[in-house]
């Protein structure tokens, strides 16, 4: 029996799962509230915090740590790379340590994962990054040669939930043309055509609907106005997008339970907000089954939003569901889709991909 250890960190969140082989024995979802996660400036300041909250979920379980064969963290932002299960190296932790490549919370997956698997000298891994990049060259062109859009999504999940949907239709994943929507922190919209991510919204870089706590695509002249009235320094400026911006601008709160209770007490400005994300939400739908010629057999809803069955999944199922029939996969399959691709490695039925 292999014992997988699996951290997730997200941006509004952190997950933390106990696997033996294939079975989950514990779980843990622990929300960040935003004034917590205010005290921390770069993401890279949350490793003691988030290392030491996984370390606590373990003793208050009575787990050893010595007990894991292996531990398997969410993937951050590294260089463009293949779907699949890498093991953890030097260049990959530089990198990550650096933001090299950008900020994010899942960076700290893999600083944690090996942090942890050193101390007790087992192996540490990384899967399905939010890098993954499967993007048709068609859909990099982005309106201007400075610019290339780039593929930074929630790949873990998108690929995790579309599988689980092939087998629900009971048909291969490379057959179908499907749209994943991970709704969490951030928000992606996967095109997924016969297997690969054809096209999705950059759910980092300002690309896409806004989120509980991004801007998503903003009108551009007026951000080029903000950026030169010297009322913003430039790190305030990318928190606006990243972290500021969405929900928590509008509303103060990420935590959409609380948009939600606030909008059934009345709140017509709460009501508001959340009715433009969804209507953001269903665009993006729209836009992307596009590019698959409408033609598309299925839409997945998943991520922590498609728990919120009061308003977000009916509206976004009465409006879409003429394209394809709609189905939730609430919270979606992050933590079981890592400690299986761990335990493929670890029992030898897939061999680990080298960062390079
Ligand atoms: N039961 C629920 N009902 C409504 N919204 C929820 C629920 N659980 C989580 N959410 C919302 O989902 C978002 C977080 O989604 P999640 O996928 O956990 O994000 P991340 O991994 O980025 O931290 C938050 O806005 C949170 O309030
Ligand atoms: C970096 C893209 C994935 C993402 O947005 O994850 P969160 O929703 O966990 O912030």
């Amino acid at each position: 029996m292999y014992k997988i250890l699996v951290i997730n960190p997200g941006s509004t969140s952190t997950k933390i799962a106990v696997y033996e082989d294939e079975n989950q024995r514990l779980k843990k979802v622990i929300d960040h509230d935003v004034n917590e996660l205010k005290k921390f400036k770069a993401v890279a300041d949350q490793y003691e915090f988030r290392k030491n909250m996984i370390l606590q979920f373990l003793s208050e379980e009575g787990i050893n740590l010595h007990s894991f064969s292996a531990i398997i963290g969410r993937g951050g932002l590294l260089r463009p790379i293949p779907s699949g299960t890498y093991e953890i190296n030097d260049r990959m932790l530089e990198e990550l340590r650096s933001a090299k490549y950008g900020e994010h919370e899942s960076n700290l997956g893999a600083l944690i994962a090996n942090e942890l698997a050193e101390q007790i000298g087992v192996k540490a891994y990384i899967a399905d990054p939010v890098v993954v990049d499967e993007m048709e060259d068609i859909a990099r062109v982005s309106g201007h040669p400075f610019f290339h859009r780039k593929s930074i999504f929630h790949a873990l999940n998108q690929k995790a939930v579309a599988r689980s949907l092939s087998e629900k239709l009971g048909r291969n994943y490379y057959d179908l043309n499907l749209i994943v929507v991970h709704m969490g922190g951030g928000i992606s919209i996967g095109v997924h055509k016969k297997g690969k991510v054809v096209d999705v919204n950059n759910a980092l870089d300002g690309d896409g609907p806004f989120t509980p706590e991004r801007s998503g695509t903003l009108p551009l002249v007026g951000f080029i106005d903000l950026c030169y009235s010297g009322k913003y320094s430039e790190g305030e400026i990318r928190k606006l997008i990243k972290g500021n911006g969405g929900l928590i601008a509008y509303l103060g709160t990420n935590d959409v339970r609380e948009v939600v209770k606030r909008i059934k007490s009345g709140d017509k400005k709460a009501e508001l907000v959340y009715f433009g994300l969804i209507h953001q939400i269903v665009k993006w739908i729209g836009k992307m089954s596009a590019v698959l010629n409408y033609d598309v057999d299925a839409i997945a809803l998943t991520g922590g939003m498609a728990y919120e069955n009061e308003f977000l999944v009916p509206q976004i199922k009465e409006k879409v569901s003429f394209i394809a029939p709609v189905y939730v996969f609430p919270g979606g399959d992050e933590e079981k889709a890592l400690a299986l691709a761990a335990l493929r490695v670890i029992k030898q039925e897939e061999p680990a991909k080298m960062y390079k």
